[in-house]
């Protein structure tokens, strides 16, 4: 577990969160005692399978959710408009250009529209989309498109960028490309990012620190940082000290 109290102020600290969807008079607790933070320039990996809670705990991050229990201290971070989203689908207008649709949260948040098409075309620069700013959504392939959706999130230049399971919906050979993409950005950006994901090496291969949740209702394992030797690159999966951190989280899932 990472000592937080030798850490310096965290972009967002959570302390024993948790969730209670209420419907119907129906209770479902889906979230509970979640500790960990998330410093600046983390890439903090949320990982546990499917239906443990994960996107509840990306929403209350992003402020889209409340927490019923615990407490989270955003420090100079407004909710929401400094939070970049993507998702597992990249949800872009099929109506709209590909830069139009990066240009989509400056109309929202009514942003200069010369200042953000300068942007728009510097991100779709740095995700290798330059040459396609002007095509429809249908033209691009799934992982084109997850790109667009990631440059899009750049934006409005937020602090936070929380990610659910982007790359869920990619063939396995797009997946990775798309993995070293992200260790590319945040190298450029030097943003923070929380990435949701329940593919275990996917977590341990983006994340400077990982959060573990186990199942019914989601809970907190284990929350500690990953250090990796030398620069990450695909083949450091075939090391020792990878396999290790993977071994950890098999363990704490009940998968051995
Ligand atoms: N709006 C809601 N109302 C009621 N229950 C909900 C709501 N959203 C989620 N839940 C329940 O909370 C639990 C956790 O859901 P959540 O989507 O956070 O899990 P997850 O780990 O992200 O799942 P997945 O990996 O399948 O996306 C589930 O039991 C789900 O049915």
């Amino acid at each position: 577990m990472i000592d937080r109290a030798a850490q310096k102020q965290p972009l967002i600290r959570l302390e024993n969160v948790s969730k209670t969807y209420r419907r119907a008079g129906l209770e479902t607790l889906a979230v509970q005692d979640v500790t960990f933070d998330v410093n600046e320039g983390d890439l903090l990996s949320i990982v546990g399978a499917s239906g443990c809670g994960k996107t509840t705990v990306l929403k209350i991050l992003a402020g889209l959710q409340q927490a019923t229990g615990g407490t989270i201290a955003f420090n100079g971070l407004t909710e929401g408009r400094d939070v970049g989203m993507v998702f597992q689908q990249p949800l872009l207008l099929k109506w709209r250009t590909i830069r139009e649709n990066v240009l989509l949260p400056a109309q929202i948040l009514g942003l200069d529209r010369t200042k953000a098409q300068a942007r728009a075309d510097d991100l779709l620069d740095m995700v290798g989309l330059g040459h396609a700013a002007d095509r429809y959504p249908y033209e691009l392939s799934g992982g084109m498109q997850q790109r667009a959706a990631i440059a899009r999130a750049l934006l409005h230049d937020p602090k936070l960028v929380v990610m659910d399971e982007p790359f869920g919906a990619l063939d396995a050979i797009t997946r990775e490309k798309m993995n070293l993409e992200i260790l590319r950005i945040r190298k450029d950006t030097g943003k923070t990012f929380v990435f949701v994901t329940h593919d275990i090496q996917e977590a341990v291969f983006l994340g400077s620190a990982v959060a573990v949740l186990t199942s019914g209702p989601a809970r907190m394992a284990d929350y500690f940082a990953i250090t990796l030797p030398g620069e990450r690159g695909l083949n450091i999966k075939l090391t020792q000290p990878f396999a290790d951190y993977v071994d950890r989280i098999y363990g704490l899932l009940g998968l051995r």
